[in-house]
């Protein structure tokens, strides 16, 4: 990692950072696409995976997972790097490149930079019970599932109530894992087909109205001690791995520790007219770049792409020109 030299580091894999990871591509940048977190997608993957978006042009309505998975798919068409896990703890410019710090240690340099860092990085909402760290420690309990494929246990618990405990539940039953559900409503704030599809399976059960209360091994597994909301009945269920669902908050704290932090106003980064921000070299995009007028969506930020990578460009090699329309890029003779 730290040998490379990058045209572009793209912190955030959002829709946005995933878009501009395609487009520097067409221009044939060698680019480090960074994110923090294990998955794709940013707010999208996180938050709102099954909502049916409605103003992505070219698409008169789509699913989260379905517009992520095509940016993945566009993105690999190109041959770029990805470095999941990976938070940006610091940024500085040294002489004319572009440091960033991996996680406080490892280290990435780059000619240029885009900031596509939405509202902050994503980190799991916390389970908070006794003995809730102690599980967490004891790998008994996870913010996030484990590679199913190669976990020991067969006998998952999920608490939580909205889409992210959902789809977990759901990816453990396509595993042929059995599923406990716990939440502390009888109805959940996720898609009804996907509720349905759980409810018919005879690998999930369903423990509602419940709130756990308190988490302990016995016997090498793990006991949920659960309080029904309605009548405060104690009960215990016994599992091999509780999985916490729910959701991901967004936080801008470890971008603010940056040694070369841009202007920022309220969240965003404040950009110019090619996106540049305060620091030359330094570009920003999505819900990360603010300008008077800007509207907070997908299609401003696949706007801002081609601006920030063009710019980009301009901004370390100043002789090659562009931009150009996709089919003049690295894509061979202009058709039309
Ligand atoms: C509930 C909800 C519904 C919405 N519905 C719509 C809709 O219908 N249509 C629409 O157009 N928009 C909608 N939006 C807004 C839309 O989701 C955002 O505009 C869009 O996600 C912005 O994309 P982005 O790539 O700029 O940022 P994000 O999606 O926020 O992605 C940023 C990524 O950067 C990563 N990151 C942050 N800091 C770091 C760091 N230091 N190091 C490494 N990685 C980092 C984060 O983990 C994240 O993955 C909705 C938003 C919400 C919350």
């Amino acid at each position: 990692m730290a040998n490379d030299l990058f045209d572009l580091a793209i912190i955030g894999a959002g829709p946005v950072g995933l878009f501009a990871q395609y487009y520097a591509g067409l221009r044939e940048l060698k680019t480090a696409l960074i994110e923090a977190t294990p998955q794709l997608g940013g707010q999208i993957t996180a938050l709102y995976p099954e909502k049916n978006i409605l103003d992505v042009a070219g698409f008169p309505g789509i699913s989260g997972r379905d517009l992520v998975k095509k940016l993945q798919e566009q993105a690999n068409l190109i041959d770029g790097k990805t470095f999941l896990n990976s938070n940006v703890t610091n940024l500085r410019k040294q002489d004319s490149q572009f440091e960033l710090e991996i996680n406080n240690h490892a280290l990435i340099t780059a000619k240029s930079v885009i900031i596509a860092s939405g509202n902050g990085s994503f980190s799991p909402r916390k389970l908070s019970v006794p003995g809730a760290e102690e599980m967490f420690q004891a790998g008994r309990m996870r913010y996030l599932l484990p590679n199913l494929a190669k976990s020991p246990y067969q006998d998952f618990t999920v608490v939580g109530g909205g889409n992210t405990a959902v789809d977990y539940a759901l990816e453990l039953i396509e595993h042929d894992k059995q599923v406990h559900l716990i939440h502390r409503r009888d109805r959940f704030r996720a898609l009804e087909s996907s509720i349905t599809k759980l409810q018919q399976n005879p690998l999930a059960t369903f423990e509602t109205p419940n709130k756990i209360v308190g988490l302990q091994i016995s016997d090498g597994r793990l006991a949920i001690q659960m309080q029904n909301i309605d009548d405060d009945r104690l009960q215990t269920i016994v599992t091999d791995q509780l999985i916490v669902g729910y959701g991901f908050t967004a936080s801008s704290a470890s971008l603010d520790l940056w040694e070369t932090l841009p202007v920022k106003i309220n969240n965003g980064f404040v950009t110019d007219p090619t996106q540049m921000t305060s620091i030359p070299g330094i570009f920003a995009v999505g819900d990360a770049s603010s300008y008077a007028g800007k509207a907070d969506i997908i299609a401003s930020g696949f706007g801002e792409v081609p601006t920030a990578a063009n710019s980009a460009v301009n901004y370390f090699d100043p002789e090659r020109g562009g931009p150009a329309h996709s089919t003049s890029l690295n894509l061979g003779e202009f058709h039309d």
